[in-house]
């Protein structure tokens, strides 16, 4: 958008044409053109133009040029352009209009895996980002302790997610983090999650995308899929299900809460702490309605919370019969032996929503339209189901075989789509960057100096398009770089950090996968993915990757002949 221009008398008595000494002006004739902000200036001193301010207007222009052509000089070398008082702001500026994760990918290829981001000196944006390996197992695991979340993440996020594994550190975090674990590797638990996954994608998912084949009409796939995980993270931490996929897709205040929450919650890392804490304190703008979705959050939660609660005081010994994360740590005592309070029983819920709600259907999103791409993968993954479920299939033919559920060990032995899915993930990893700070002063494997107090980012999009990591092909979609010999390997987490690694490695890393390999595999069993035509594709900006546009698909449903053809090849 162009500033609007305003045109007043020159009074000048240069003899340069009006264009060298005036880069504002429209006409070379006798008038000068100021923006409408410069006239705000010439408003409060009337003699601007008269000689001796104009010779201190362009002594002061040209010492600024100097200094920062002396600032750029001397930057330049050591990464990005540093402006006087923006930093290397002007440089992100034009990351964000175009594509950001591109940006910073093309960055570190510059920089051989690390730079210093040098904010405004207004901000707090200054920090380390990353992507060598080396410096990633460093802080992940060698010195992990050196490196939690830190203040400035916990002060952001602490009104949504309070004392949570995702926003803790130290004890707090740990307690958390060993009681979810052993639940998460629970039969009990394994049980109650194939249950649902079953029971989300049989009655409700393949319900939903046959009903779009009927209705002849394209659906966003993505926000299908939000739904599906939403509902089933909601059933594993709180033991309840909101109901967001159903036919007619229809809109749950719950879940619209915690969108509304996340989003607002997001806009305080771009925002100075010290603006949105000021209109927190007025209760203005964005701040009024993160605190208006908070409460609504708070409010579902707490229903739950003393629902269950009086459940279980009814119930007579079997407190096995759930065994959803909130039922469990009911259970539990705090180190004073008092049972967890409600808000940290909350906290625990809220947590673990955020961590499992959208990572899985973003990730399966963008698997979809890589498959969509690369036909072959998707005939090779069609081929390796009908192989593992053959013998049932050939026994159930003409028999409704399409209503074939995978049982949990048949989805274990899907070693092509495990590899198909992590190439989705090396790609398009559903956390594209993440952050660490560092406490004491520290020095990273490849010869960085991190002063006490600086932000680590590291950049896990651009790990996936690193040719030092996965070699001159590493922009391709190629499953094949999974396998050895049919069978998947998996790769250091220093390398594919899409998980995170060291201590706090995905907790849910197991359950993503075989909730993505039930789902992907249940999808394509049954239907053929076609991504509309033209329909664009790209990342939006948040914590999470999601697709910008959704991901609008029409979908063609496979017949006996499709399914028949690979078990012919296998007999
Ligand atoms: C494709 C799917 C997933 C991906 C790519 C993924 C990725 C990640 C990443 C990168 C982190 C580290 C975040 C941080 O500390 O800043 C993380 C942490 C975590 N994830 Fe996942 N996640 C996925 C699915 C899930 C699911 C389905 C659940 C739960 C049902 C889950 C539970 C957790 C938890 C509890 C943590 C915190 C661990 C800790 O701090 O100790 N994740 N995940």
């Amino acid at each position: 958008m162009s500033t609007p221009q305003l045109t007043i008398p020159c009074t000048c008595t240069t003899t340069l044409p009006h264009t060298t000494h005036h880069p504002n002006i429209m006409n070379p004739c006798n008038h000068t053109s100021l923006s409408s902000g410069q006239l705000a200036g010439a408003a409060i001193s009337p003699q601007l133009f008269h000689l001796p301010e104009i010779q201190i207007l362009e002594l002061f222009l040209a010492l600024v040029f100097f200094l920062t052509i002396h600032s750029l000089r001397q930057r330049k070398s050591k990464g990005l352009p540093v402006w006087p008082f923006l930093g290397m702001l002007p440089s992100l500026l034009v990351g964000l209009r175009t594509n950001m994760y591109e940006w910073i990918t093309e960055v570190l290829h510059r920089q051989n895996g690390t730079f210093m981001f040098k904010g405004p000196s207004f901000s707090s944006l200054n920090c380390v980002v990353t992507s060598d390996p080396r410096n990633l197992e460093h802080l992940l695991k060698t010195k992990f302790s050196n490196f939690p979340k830190g203040g400035y993440f916990r002060n952001t996020v602490h009104d949504l997610l309070g004392n949570g594994i995702f926003n803790a550190d130290d004890e707090t975090w740990r307690r958390q983090r060993k009681t979810a674990s052993i639940e998460f590797h629970s039969t009990e638990f394994r049980r109650m999650t194939s249950e649902s996954l079953v029971e989300l994608v049989h009655s409700r998912l393949l319900p939903v995308l046959e009903d779009s084949i009927k209705q002849l009409a394209p659906i966003d796939l993505q926000d299908v899929l939000l739904r599906l995980t939403f509902d089933n993270v909601c059933m594993i931490a709180f033991g309840v299900d909101p109901g967001c996929l159903s036919l007619g897709l229809p809109e749950i205040p719950f879940a619209r809460a915690f969108e509304d929450a996340t989003e607002a919650t997001l806009l305080r890392f771009v925002t100075p702490m010290f603006v949105w804490k000021a209109m927190r304190y007025l209760d203005l703008g964005t701040e009024r309605n993160l605190k208006g979705s908070i409460m609504q959050v708070d409010e579902f939660a707490d229903e739950v919370i003393r629902t269950r609660k009086k459940e279980l005081s009814l119930q007579s010994g079997d407190k096995k019969a759930r065994s959803d994360l909130l039922t469990v740590f009911m259970g539990l005592k705090d180190d004073e032996g008092k049972p967890f309070s409600n808000r940290f029983l909350r906290d625990i819920c809220v947590n673990f929503i955020l961590a499992g709600r959208d990572t899985s259907s973003v990730a399966l999103s963008w698997f979809f339209w890589l498959i969509g791409k690369n036909p072959a993968v998707e005939e090779r993954i069609l081929a390796e189901i009908c192989r593992i479920v053959g013998e049932r299939v050939k026994s159930n033919i003409g028999e409704g075989k399409h209503a074939l559920v995978f049982r949990p060990e048949e989805v274990k032995k899907m070693d092509y789509l495990h590899a198909a899915l992590s190439e989705a993930l090396r790609l398009y990893p559903s956390v594209p960057v993440d952050h660490k700070e560092v406490i004491e002063d520290e020095v990273f494997p490849d010869g960085t100096v991190l002063k006490k107090g600086t932000k680590v980012i590291y950049a896990i999009y651009a790990m996936g398009r690193m040719e030092s990591i996965w070699g001159k092909d590493c922009r391709e979609f190629k499953p094949e770089r999974w396998l050895r010999d049919g069978r998947f390997m998996s790769e250091s987490a220093y390398r594919f950090t899409a998980f995170n690694g060291g201590p706090r490695l995905c907790l849910g890393k197991d359950f993503a996968y075989y909730q993505m390999k039930f789902v992907a595999a249940s999808i394509i069993y049954h239907y053929h993915v076609k991504v509309v035509e033209n329909h664009p594709v790209e990342p939006k900006l948040a914590l999470t990757m999601y697709m910008k546009y959704g991901l609008k698909v029409t979908l063609g449903k496979r017949d006996e002949s499709d399914i028949s053809k690979y078990l012919e090849v296998l007999s």
